[in-house]
């Protein structure tokens, strides 16, 4: 520093550290040759010339003390500057123009100060030798802040000074970036600034934007002049223009400067206006957080115009339940939302639902606030129905038209937009968030010659101005921090009472006209903004609930698991057992249907063209899974089975028949074979007899006309061979047939034999004895049958009793198998 070079103490060199250093440095001053001799080196320098240097180290100190309190003050400013801002989560403030950029690139100084418990970024982009600037020059530094939220920046925006401030709260805009914001700080690579502070424990204050309207074409006939000038995006310069009829002040300019978070002019797009003053909100909401937006003007400043809009160009309302629903899709997969709506207005003092219109509803507090009593919460699905809904709430709302607007808004219409956020954590616990999103479209502030002056409007603005000021007296105490702020002076206080002053991030948009013939109106406005300014809400945190699953509902939880799982398995079990019943009952029902058994059952089958496919379709019927069998069904299977028994009976008995008829020609075949034998053997007798009388026999005892006759027993023959035999073996016949010879003339007994032929009508009487006729022609006593007869009758008649198969069973078994085989 030039101060320094002039110092010449030399001999205060073991006084102090400065000393020291300024004669280090005067020595190295000695040494340069562009200095020239130090005037310490002349040993004739008096005290005079001491009490100089000492006058000037002093100077030094002095300058450096008052450099450093400078900057300590511009600290604690830029800090409550950014306490303020950093109330808004959306709110960014950076350098945007590229031009800028380069402009501040090179020459950028970087402070960094860390504050502690402090969670927001700030950043500050500083202007070329910011600290050689003097006090006054900095304090317009920071009040030439821009806000960068707006990505095309426009002409007259560049300015030299430019300071860039990110805000945040709440962690918000970690989490999601506001549409269009360029971070000039982390683009260009300058040199940042970042303090941090932990707003959420200290409150928020309300963020207040201002929108200027462009000209209206009435007031440009009119004449009307600007009286209003946006600067920097956030300055408003209010201009009061001296009376034409005051000549004496003709020239004087009277002029008010406004500072805001931002402020934004005619041409400001409403795209603009939502991203810069809701989005933040929007999302906070989602989080669970509450917010409010309100517009606040005179009549015909462009309120209506900036909440709802236009069809072409949609309001903040709009534009936030758009964004709203955007988000919810987005995060659709996370969770559960439920979105409820509701919409009223407050029209001369009285609350009504503008979704239903109907009686007045009543405002009560309870827990979650002040709320209307019976107001309709509609829940809304999709942005479509949505805007249905406020399409139909605003046919319903009070506009009339008055001098300054057409279609004036006579009523303060409150949007309220209920988010729930549903969702479990890591845990299972469930995790419960509800955001409530509130957009207040106020009336106009007006005075009584603006509006016409018929009774019914002045009344409405008699109502809105007493409405309106209660709004005032409540931010007032709010700013003073009094204890008691009076909500229930109206009901538009008492409904705003969370944004005001509850937990709540709180917006208001200041809306002005430019034309100097509302200048009062403006002013006002911008004086209530500006005021605004100061109003600390409570610290917003997210409305978030979270229901732990407690042990016993996890256990009933768990029981109901496994009671549901065992009832499943009961029931996969129950099926299989109807599925094995049903193949039993289908067994049952075939082993029915062919009773006998197989060898039997084959035989007497139908053919096996016919048989097997029913059989084959009825397991088939079964085993498509006709497990729940109806009745008709189970009667067609019944009757099936009827049918096919009877068609077995009369295959039964189609082959007993044929089995009888086989008997009995096998039998006439027998009888005859042994008739020839008989005519044989009797003509050898008759020649024995001759020869030997001796021997007497029972044909010899039967008169002559029986001698001729037939024998058709078979039996005969063996009487005969008998006969034979005794002879051959001297009269004594040693064959065990001999007991079924025929007893003696004179034996009374009677065989089994001639009890069972006695009522034959082939049996004819000799000697009072009743005999068979193919035995009459042979003397009395008559031979007795013989032992193949005596066996086979009694089969014969068995056969016819009990069926054929009984037979093939037992007497003849292969001659069931010579049937059986075409079968197969
Ligand atoms: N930013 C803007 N751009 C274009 N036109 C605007 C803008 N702001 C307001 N206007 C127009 O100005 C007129 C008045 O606006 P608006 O009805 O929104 O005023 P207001 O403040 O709601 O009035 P009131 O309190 O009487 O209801 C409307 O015709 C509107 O289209």
């Amino acid at each position: 520093m030039p101060v320094s070079t002039r110092s010449q103490i030399f001999g205060f060199q073991d006084d102090s550290n400065t000393i020291q250093r300024t004669r280090s440095r005067s020595n190295q001053e000695q040494e340069d040759p562009k200095m020239g001799p130090s005037p310490l080196l002349n040993p004739h320098h008096g005290l005079k010339e001491k009490m100089k240097a000492l006058t000037l180290l002093y100077e030094q100190q002095k300058r450096a003390s008052t450099a450093l309190k400078n900057q300590s003050m511009m600290r604690e400013k830029e800090e409550k500057e950014g306490r303020r801002l950093s109330t808004h989560p959306s709110v960014e403030l950076l350098g945007s123009g590229k031009k800028e950029e380069r402009e501040t690139k090179s020459s950028t100084v970087m402070r960094e100060n860390v504050l502690p418990n402090s969670t927001v970024t700030r950043t500050l982009v500083l202007p070329p030798c910011v600290s050689d600037v003097p006090e006054e020059s900095k304090e317009n530094a920071i009040g030439f802040d821009r806000i960068l939220g707006f990505s095309c920046p426009r002409k007259g925006t560049v300015t030299t000074n430019t300071v860039a401030r990110k805000l945040s709260m709440g962690g918000l805009v970690q989490q999601s970036e506001p549409r269009g914001i360029v971070r000039g700080g982390t683009k260009s690579g300058q040199e940042l600034e970042t303090i941090t502070e932990n707003s959420s424990s200290v409150g928020s204050k309300i963020l207040v934007f201002v929108r200027l309207r462009p000209m209206a074409k009435k007031e440009k006939d009119a004449g009307s002049r600007s009286c209003v000038r946006i600067v920097n995006r956030r300055d408003v310069y209010l201009t009061e223009f001296a009376s034409e009829n005051d000549y004496l002040r003709l020239k004087r300019l009277r002029g008010r400067h406004f500072t805001f978070d931002a402020s934004f002019p005619d041409s400001t797009t409403q795209q603009e206006v939502y991203s810069t003053t809701t989005a933040e909100l929007v999302e906070g909401v989602l989080q669970g957080r509450n917010g409010s937006v309100f517009c606040y003007g005179a009549t015909g400043a462009g309120k209506t115009y900036t909440m709802l809009g236009t069809m072409e160009n949609p309001g903040v309302m709009v534009l936030a339940i758009k964004d709203l629903f955007a988000k919810i899709r987005q995060r659709s997969c996370d969770g559960n939302h439920v979105v409820h709506l509701s919409y009223l207005e407050v029209y001369n003092e009285m609350v009504r639902d503008l979704l239903s219109p109907g009686r007045p509803l009543v405002l009560r507090e309870d827990k979650q606030g002040i709320v209307a009593a019976g107001l309709t919460q509609y829940r809304a699905y999709s942005t479509d129905e949505v805007m249905a809904l406020l399409q139909q709430g605003n046919q319903n709302r009070t506009t009339e038209p008055t001098r300054v607007n057409e279609t004036s808004s006579r009523s303060h219409a409150i949007l309220q937009v209920v988010a729930e956020y549903r969702v479990r954590d890591a845990s299972m616990n469930v995790v419960n968030r509800v955001g409530k999103l509130s957009l207040i479209d106020l009336a106009g502030s007006e005075r009584a010659l603006a509006t016409d002056q018929r009774t019914l409007r002045s009344l409405e603005g008699a109502n809105i101005n007493r409405s309106l000021l209660a709004l005032s007296s409540c931010i007032n105490a709010l700013v003073e921090g009094k204890k008691h702020i009076p909500y229930r002076n109206s009901k538009l206080t008492q409904l705003l009472k969370d944004s005001l002053g509850g937990a709540c991030n709180t917006v208001m948009i200041a809306n002005i006209s430019p034309s100097n013939l509302s200048f009062g109106e403006t002013q006002n406005t911008l004086h209530w903004a500006d005021r605004a300014k100061e109003i600390r809400t409570k610290a917003c945190q997210a409305n978030e609930e979270l229901f732990q699953v407690p042990e016993t509902e996890t256990d009933q939880a768990k029981l109901l698991l496994e009671l549901q799982k065992e009832n499943r398995e009961l029931r996969v079990h129950l099926a299989r057992q109807q599925q094995k019943l049903l193949s039993v009952q289908a067994q049952s029902l075939a082993a029915n249907s062919s009773p006998t058994p197989s060898s039997v059952s084959s035989l007497l089958t139908p053919p096996p063209s016919a048989k097997p496919n029913e059989k084959r379709r009825t397991r088939s019927s079964i085993l498509a899974g006709n497990c729940f069998n109806t009745p008709e069904s189970k009667k067609r299977g019944a009757d099936e089975t009827v049918r096919e028994l009877r068609r077995t009976v009369k295959a039964l008995e189609a082959e007993m028949e044929r089995m009888k008829k086989e008997h009995l020609l096998q039998l006439k075949q027998k009888d005859d074979f042994i008739r020839e034998l008989s005519k044989k053997c009797a003509k050898s007798s008759e020649a024995a007899v001759e020869g030997v009388k001796r021997v007497v026999t029972r044909a010899s005892l039967r008169p002559k006309d029986y001698t001729g006759s037939e024998m058709k027993s078979p039996s005969h023959r063996l009487t005969r061979s008998s006969l034979r035999q005794k002879e051959s073996t001297g009269g004594e016949l040693k064959s065990p047939n001999h007991r079924f010879l025929s007893p003696a003339p004179t034996a009374k007994k009677r065989s089994i034999w001639d009890i069972t032929t006695a009522n034959s009508p082939s049996i004819t009487t000799l000697n009072g004895r009743k005999i068979r006729s193919h035995v009459a022609a042979e003397p009395a006593p008559a031979p007795a049958p013989s032992m193949l007869l005596q066996l086979a009758y009694p089969c014969f008649c068995f056969v016819l009793m009990f069926g054929p198969h009984v037979i093939n069973c037992i007497l003849q078994p292969g001659f069931a198998r010579e049937r059986a085989e075409p079968s197969k």
